[in-house]
């Protein structure tokens, strides 16, 4: 049998951030690979007026469980929500959950994150830095933990180009900047972020890169490893090919492409994207976990969980994968047809949003209000430039991660474990995984059926149809202005047309001539 498979049947877990994108898949792995896991406590809070039950209720029955239901009707019976609130002191477990926790957990998963990008660094700092501090001192006193894990982000150090599987020393000390901003003013703390983050470009790496140093910290209590996922994308083979379900990363912009609205973005065509799917992340936190309880390495170890230096592939070649795929696979209702100007130029971009964006959102909503409706399509772009300016960082430069204590632990594993547990990127063939990702988006994140096909194909045929008559118009009108003006455009124009009248007549009279 699989060793890290075995090893979590009778184990307890922990699981932060288990409501969120990466937990939700980790619960499912864990859960279905080892049925006997004796129980998997996860970290809940209430929100949108649903209380932390209600939560957990409708998440089991999302379609990310459908494999483990099949395998295991019972697995939602191991699973043991708390109600906590992480930027909350003690973070706002009841005594008795505490208690429960300190006697029995023996791993612990630490996923909760804020991982907006335009995040208040207060709040990034309070969630990110002290939320995970307040783990930590929880997790110092269970009494059974054998292994911690931390994860982090492959971009917490992304004011580095050559990013070695390290814990880098913090920018500031972590506990004056945390003080400083309890006491100072919101507005004055928005004023002097951009100063305070220095050379990281928002708020989440920096205060990714302040948690990495304090989880290093604790490393005389307890087993840590800490795993640096880089973009991660729809799942490659698990629970299935190309589930998501959220609009973080490239989703959203994905989709957007899909949809027809985002028409050009600022991309270095040939900067890596370094996109891993969900799927190898969790198998690799699993193998970890594994590792470090069983293993007890002396050091911190780091995992950066990246394809870059593994299994290169550049944003150009991604663009290219993910219009042909809309093209032959369609998105229902699309704006627009599927084209993605992609470069790094700032004036070409800025020429394309006006002319691609700006103007047929202009156009469409003048459309609407003239109908009688509510003009939208203006609020959308606004948006969509909004997150393509916060994205542009991460699209037109490269980064060049070390991987080598994923390749050890790849030589640690049987046989059997690498199969169950693949984190090998140097197998995934990125064309077929483009592919599965959009449609992937298509059905788990947008709810599309895929028997919608036909109708939306027949949509794309009418866009293109009034594409062409738009742009003949347009091309007639503007030429007719312009012809109207000048004698040197009247002559072309006749030149043109008695050339087209000419070779006419010639084709006619030797088709007569043939027959
Ligand atoms: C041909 C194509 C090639 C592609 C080529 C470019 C790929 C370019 C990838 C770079 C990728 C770097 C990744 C760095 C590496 C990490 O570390 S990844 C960490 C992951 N973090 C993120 O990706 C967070 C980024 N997102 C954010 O910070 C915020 O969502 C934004 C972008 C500031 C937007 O904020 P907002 O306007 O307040 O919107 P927000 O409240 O978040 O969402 C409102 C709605 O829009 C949806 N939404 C959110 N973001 C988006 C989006 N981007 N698009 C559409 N809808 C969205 C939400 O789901 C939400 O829906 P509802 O819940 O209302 O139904
Ligand atoms: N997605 C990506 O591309 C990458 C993610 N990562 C890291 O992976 C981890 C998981 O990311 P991902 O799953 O994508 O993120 P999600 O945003 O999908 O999930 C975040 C999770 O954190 C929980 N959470 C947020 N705030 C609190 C709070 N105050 N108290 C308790 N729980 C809270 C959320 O709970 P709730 O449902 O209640 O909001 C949710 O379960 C993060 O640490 C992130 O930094 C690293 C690299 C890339």
């Amino acid at each position: 049998m699989s060793s890290i498979a075995a090893y979590y049947n009778g184990k307890t877990v922990l699981i932060t951030g288990a409501t969120g994108f990466m937990g939700k898949v980790l619960m499912e792995k864990l859960l279905r690979s080892s049925p006997d896991v004796e129980a998997v406590y996860i970290l809940v809070r209430p929100k949108a007026g649903q209380s932390m039950q209600e939560r957990v209720a409708n998440m089991v029955k999302s379609k990310v469980f459908d494999r483990v239901r099949e395998d295991c009707p019972n697995f939602q019976e191991k699973i043991k929500p708390i109600n906590a609130e992480l930027t909350q002191p003690n973070l706002a477990i009841s005594a008795k959950d505490s208690q429960e926790l300190l006697s029995q957990v023996n791993v612990v998963f630490h996923c909760a994150a804020t991982v907006r990008f335009d995040e208040p660094l207060k709040h990034a700092l309070l969630l990110n830095v002290m939320g995970t501090q307040q783990l930590l001192l929880l997790a110092r006193q269970m009494q059974k933990l054998e292994a911690f894990i931390h994860i982090s982000t492959a971009y917490a150090n992304c004011n580095k180009r050559n990013i070695e599987e390290v814990i880098y020393p913090p920018p500031v000390e972590t506990k004056k900047l945390c003080d400083l901003v309890e006491w100072l003013d919101e507005s004055i703390i928005q004023e002097i972020t951009p100063k305070l983050i220095g050379d990281w470009p928002n708020t989440y790496t920096y205060t990714k890169a302040l948690a990495e140093y304090l989880v290093q910290q604790e490393k005389e209590h307890f087993n840590i490893a800490i795993i640096r996922p880089s973009i991660v994308g729809a799942s490659w083979h698990e629970p299935f090919p190309g589930w998501i379900d959220n609009f973080n990363g490239a989703s959203g912009m994905i989709i957007a492409a899909g949809k027809g609205i985002l028409q050009t973005v600022k991309v270095n065509n040939d900067a890596v994207a370094d996109l891993i799917p969900v799927d190898v992340v969790i198998n690799l936190m699993l193998a970890v976990g594994w590792y470090t309880a069983v293993h007890r390495p002396k050091t911190v170890m780091v995992y950066n969980c990246t394809t870059g230096g593994i299994n290169p592939f550049c944003w150009g070649e991604i663009g290219y994968h993910v219009i042909s795929t809309f093209k032959r696979n369609p998105l229902e209702q699309t704006f627009r047809i599927p084209k993605a100007q992609m470069t790094s130029n700032h004036l070409i971009n800025q020429y394309w949003i006006t002319v691609s964006h700006k103007a047929p959102a202009m156009l469409y909503d003048f459309y609407l209000r003239l109908t009688g409706r509510k003009p939208r399509m203006m609020k959308i772009f606004n948006r969509l430039h909004k997150s393509m300016m916060l994205l542009e960082y991460f699209t037109c430069q490269s980064w060049e991660w070390s991987s080598e204590n994923m390749n050890m632990l790849m030589t640690q594993l049987s046989p059997e474990d690498r199969r169950l547990f693949n984190f090998d990127v140097r197998q995934l063939h990125w064309s077929e995984y483009i592919e599965n990702y959009c449609i992937g988006a298509k059905k788990y994140l947008l709810n599309e059926d895929m028997s919608g096909i036909p109708a939306a194909k027949q949509h794309l045929r009418k866009l293109r149809n009034i594409q062409y008559a738009f742009n003949t118009t347009l091309l007639v009108i503007i030429w007719r202005i312009f012809i109207a003006r000048s004698q040197m455009a009247r002559n072309i124009w006749y030149f043109v047309v008695s050339l087209c009248y000419k070779f006419l007549s010639y084709f006619r009279a030797s088709s007569t001539l043939r027959h």
